[in-house]
């Protein structure tokens, strides 16, 4: 399996090395040459496995020579250990033909758990083989870094550089960043919206001699092996839900794109997804781009779910690769549009993309009225993103018969102060988090500019070879 980017001038690379990498050298996004594919009887076998057997069968076919078998299964059962739930990702029904993906079970309350905890296992592999060091910098609008930071702690081979919107995520989140004591992992809050972050993230990756310099590698879902991970909960919960003889609908929060284009890889290996819906909150540039063709910048709004406060989406830019025919050069022309504030999709993009996908919107108003509401009806408290998906998974359910699945992507109470006012009762945090709220903090603040976050990054780092 080789890797070739989305902007079709770099050099393919194999999984590993993909992994390492993160962004293309030529500012694109790597992807697999092909998808490989899973026969109805091999989707059919996964049911009733458990959760380990599952990721290493749904990801081994992308892996090439990386790991041998005995090693990955030792990574990934290394990565689901602790996990809070036996299933990793149990459904919870909400309705009659309804369910809530629960992906917040893992150390860190969101699904960024399920790829971080397994790229951290095989980071440490693959360095510890050969030797090497790197500077790992991430952008987050608040679930990634706090996952990042927790799968990274400690690891001598990697320095962790996190860069969060200050003031803009949750008190949960930024102290789960801010938190950690270990030397190698430091938490900057970037004068600047989570747009900000991800466009110094990927300037520091296209400035070639700091890249080189720093050994720079990344852990956002620009990192193809992010979207891989989270593939494998597609497989699991389908086939819990009677697929591959019946098909399934899910709708995906979004912000990023990587979660809901994870859905997409899982169809293009064979499992039956009749819809993806693209669900965001009001900033909702998929969504228009889904109702108009036109994908038109507007501004971000602080929301009650500020993990999906996000305009540029990374990997809405491997699905447009994938629109436009593979054709890098239309991708790159497309990318450049979007820095000068949109773009308009063809005609035959547009009608391959509400193919395959439908979306839906939810205001904050809408957000709380959805967290009262399933409480009422369920007693379930569901946490703002998954709200937001709730709401488009009813506005776009269509046929009842096809169950529908929400990925419900955090805990409740990484978001108490929004989910007390929706509904009155405040989210408690697992007892193991208890002591979150008491420990020292540790953060540095930095302007919304490249050369003074690289000199700090510089000065920390001990990569610089
Ligand atoms: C809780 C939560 N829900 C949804 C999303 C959106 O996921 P994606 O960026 O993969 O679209 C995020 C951030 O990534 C998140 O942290
Ligand atoms: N919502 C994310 C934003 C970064 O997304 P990623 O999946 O590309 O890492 C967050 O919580 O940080």
């Amino acid at each position: 399996m080789r890797y070739v980017s989305t902007r079709g001038a770099a050099p393919t690379l194999s999984f590993e090395e993909a992994m390492l990498s993160g962004l293309a050298r030529d500012g694109g996004l790597y992807v697999p040459e092909t998808w490989p594919r899973m026969a109805p009887d091999a989707i059919a076998a996964l049911a009733g496995l458990p959760y380990e057997e599952v990721a290493r069968r749904v990801m081994t076919p992308f892996l090439g020579d990386a790991f041998t078998a005995d090693e990955f299964a030792a990574i990934v059962n290394r990565a689901y250990a602790g996990f809070g739930h036996a299933a990793r990702a149990p459904l919870a029904q909400v309705d009659a033909n309804d369910w809530v993906l629960e992906l917040h079970h893992g150390p860190t309350l969101a699904f960024k758990d399920f790829a971080m905890q397994l790229i951290g296992q095989m980071f440490e592999l693959s360095l510890g083989r050969s030797g090497g060091r790197v500077t790992i910098v991430g952008a987050t609008s608040g679930d990634t870094g706090s996952a990042a930071i927790e799968a990274f702690r400690g690891l001598d081979a990697a320095d962790v550089f996190i860069l969060y919107p200050h003031g803009r995520v949750s008190e949960v989140q930024r102290r789960q960043m801010t938190t950690p004591q270990e030397a190698n992992v430091h938490a900057i809050a970037v004068e600047g919206d989570f747009d900000a972050c991800q466009a110094l993230v990927k300037a520091m990756f296209n400035d070639l001699d700091f890249r080189d310099r720093m050994k720079l590698a990344a852990v956002n879902s620009i990192n193809w092996a992010r979207i891989l991970a989270q593939v494998v909960y597609y497989f699991s919960s389908a086939v819990a839900l009677g697929a591959p003889s019946r098909s399934i609908m899910y709708t995906v929060p979004t912000g990023n794109f990587g979660d809901v284009f994870a859905g997409h890889v899982a169809r293009a290996m064979g499992l039956p997804i009749e819809r993806l819906v693209i669900a965001t909150n009001a900033n909702d540039i998929l969504h228009r781009t889904l109702e108009t063709g036109r994908h038109d910048r507007a501004g971000v709004q602080a929301t009650t779910s500020p993990s999906m406060d996000i305009e540029v989406s990374s990997n809405f830019e491997r699905l447009l690769f994938e629109l436009y025919g593979c054709d890098g050069a239309a991708t790159s022309q497309l990318m450049a549009e979007l820095k000068g504030g949109g773009f308009v999709l063809r005609q035959g993009a547009l009608a391959a993309l509400r193919e395959g996908f439908a979306s839906g919107r939810a205001d904050v108003a809408e957000t709380a009225a959805e967290i009262a509401r399933v409480r009422e009806t369920t007693g379930m408290i569901v946490d703002p993103h998954t709200a937001v998906g709730l709401v488009a998974a009813r506005t776009r359910r269509g046929d009842r018969a096809t169950p529908m699945v929400t990925l419900g992507t955090a805990h409740a109470a990484k978001f108490p102060d929004a989910v007390e006012a929706a509904c009155g009762v405040r989210p408690a945090l697992p007892p193991r988090m208890c002591g979150l709220y008491d420990r020292a903090e540790r953060v540095t603040v930095a302007p919304d500019n490249l050369m003074a976050v690289q000199t700090l990054i510089a000065e920390r780092s001990r990569a610089a070879g």
